[in-house]
């Protein structure tokens, strides 16, 4: 709130104030002074009283006290008896000027009067205006000392578009509207585009509001920021998830929306979220299309993995892919035997996504082949994981020991680039050839779910050998015919579990659900139930 008393420039146009605000003035003192010693307003009339006192004739009242009475008293008097005709004052009495009119005096006027004065220095308070923000340019203010005073240049706002933004927003939410806010908005923050996310193809494109193409012109960055928090970008529908009906469709950016907006591309202007929300602590791995950290939150003091996509993420494609992964991860939620997902963000195009942090994967000591016991628990608690991405029609197409993960001592599901859904609505993308089915490599796509069924039959049998499986030949071949070479050291009863995980023919193969009830895990249970 501005509320410093600030003399008004002379000539400039009086403030409005408030109707009745002269009439709370008090009364002046005897003196005709305020306490203050600021001559009042009230000065006037009551040294116009006291004037004519001084100049009062003997004999009683002069004309201009009668009237004064009269019409104090509210009773002007149509005088029913004959007056005597109106004679000029005596020259030793002139002529009081004529009153100011009391009750009809409004209160610019009054506000006039004391400018003319220049002896009264009103608060904001007291007209009751609203607060005015200091000019931003010095030279602005100093304008009001020149001689055209009603000139005075104002500071330029920013360009305003034909539709004001504000009423747009809060009038008028229709699908059609957002369309328009959010097309306002690709424009000014240069966001990352996922061009047909929400598009319905069906739909023709929409020729874009002509008024709101061209926008020239200064906005600040501020305005930038604001219109961020007040006009978000539209969502992006989650492929995994059944849409809640509740949601409206124009949350979505409506059916005609032709854009998407993930989320501002951060790190160009020096911004990098990675930098200031964690500490990073050291590399721990890389993939074909990622880089792994090891990474401490500044804020919760915990270590996450942070994985960080190689490449810049520059088309629609490539982001649409990589966006994928990290849908899955949420749509899913969080399960014990699945590498928990906490945020995601994109910076300088690349997309960072925030896990878990685990121990380490099972290719990491990939020569020493893994004990039974230990197997069988891995197999048991990944398939728990797959029970739970299945129920959810959900497909991993990539279970293999590198994105098997393991932290204190629990086996969890990760790397979640190549998910999809089972009922073949999604883009379908074939994981490491040396864990797929014979059915993928021949692009037969009816039974996704037991692709990761032979998939992680295939990794355990090929972490128990401790000898890499092969990407071709002869071998590769007869894998994919059923023909399995004996497990060392492993009962039969599991070596036939794992035989029919890897089963040339999906519907052969049992389901996750099946698999947890095998009688190889009878062991497993009544250990964890002592
Ligand atoms: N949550 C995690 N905790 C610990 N290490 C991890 C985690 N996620 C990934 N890593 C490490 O980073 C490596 C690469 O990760 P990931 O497999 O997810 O990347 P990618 O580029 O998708 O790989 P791929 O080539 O398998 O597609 C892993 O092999 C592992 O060593
Ligand atoms: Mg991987």
């Amino acid at each position: 709130m501005l509320r410093t008393k600030t003399p008004r420039p002379r000539g400039g146009k009086a403030r409005r104030a408030a109707p009745g605000a002269a009439s709370a003035v008090k009364p002046a003192k005897a003196d005709g002074r305020s306490p203050s010693g600021e001559l009042s307003l009230q000065l006037e009339h009551v040294s116009l009283t006291s004037l004519l006192s001084d100049r009062r004739p003997a004999s009683g009242l002069t004309r201009f006290e009668v009237l004064l009475e009269e019409e104090e008293s509210g009773c002007y008097r149509a005088d029913p008896t004959p007056q005597p005709p109106r004679l000029p004052e005596p020259q030793s009495m002139p002529p009081p000027p004529p009153p100011p009119p009391i009750s009809q005096a409004s209160p610019v006027d009054a506000d006039e009067t004391m400018e003319e004065k220049d002896c009264c220095i009103l608060s904001q308070d007291f007209f009751c205006t609203p607060d005015y923000i200091t000019p931003e340019m010095p030279q602005v203010a100093n304008e009001f000392d020149d001689d055209d005073k009603e000139n005075i240049p104002c500071p330029k706002s920013p360009e305003k578009s034909a539709n004001p933004r504000s009423k747009r927003y809060r009038t008028d939410c229709s699908p059609k509207a957002r369309e328009v806010t959010d097309f306002s908005f690709d424009h000014q923050i240069t966001p990352v585009l996922f061009d047909s996310l929400t598009r319905d193809d069906s739909e023709e494109e929409q020729p874009k509001q002509p008024a709101l193409e061209k926008r020239g012109g200064y906005v600040s960055q501020s305005a930038v920021a604001l219109r961020c928090r007040v006009m978000p970008p539209p969502c992006v529908k989650n492929p995994y998830l059944n849409t809640d009906p509740c949601i409206d469709a124009a949350v979505y950016g409506g059916r005609q929306c032709n854009s998407a907006v993930f989320s501002p591309s951060i790190g160009g202007n020096g911004l990098s979220r990675y930098r200031t929300d964690f500490h990073e602590i050291e590399k721990i791995g890389y993939g074909n299309f990622s880089v792994v950290f090891k990474v401490l939150n500044r804020i919760d003091g915990c270590l996450y993995a942070v994985k960080r996509s190689i490449k810049q993420l520059h088309n629609d494609m490539e982001r649409r892919q990589a966006v994928k992964e990290v849908q899955a991860m949420a749509a899913l939620g969080s399960h014990e035997n699945i590498v928990r997902y906490f945020t995601s963000w994109f910076e300088n195009e690349q997309l960072y996504i925030q896990m878990e942090l685990c121990d380490r994967c099972l290719s990491m000591n990939r020569n020493q082949p893994v004990k039974r016991g230990e197997a069988l628990e891995l197999l048991y608690q990944i398939c728990k994981g797959l029970d739970f991405m299945h129920e959810r029609g959900i497909a991993h197409l990539d279970v293999k020991p590198d994105n098997i993960y393991v932290r204190n001592g629990i086996y969890k599901l990760g790397d979640f680039g190549c998910a999809t859904l089972v009922n073949r609505s999604l883009a379908i993308e074939d994981g490491d050839s040396r864990y797929m089915p014979p059915e993928m490599l021949n692009d037969k796509y009816e039974h996704l779910d037991k692709v990761d069924i032979f998939s992680l039959g295939a990794a355990v049998y090929e972490l128990i050998r401790g000898t890499p499986l092969p990407e071709s030949g002869s071998h590769f071949t007869s894998i994919r015919e059923g023909k399995i070479a004996l497990l060392p050291g492993c009962p039969m009863q599991f070596q036939s579990l794992i035989k029919s995980m890897m089963d040339p023919d999906p519907v052969r193969r049992p389901s996750a659900k099946e698999i947890l009830r095998h009688p190889s895990f009878d062991k497993l249970h009544k250990a964890s139930s002592k």
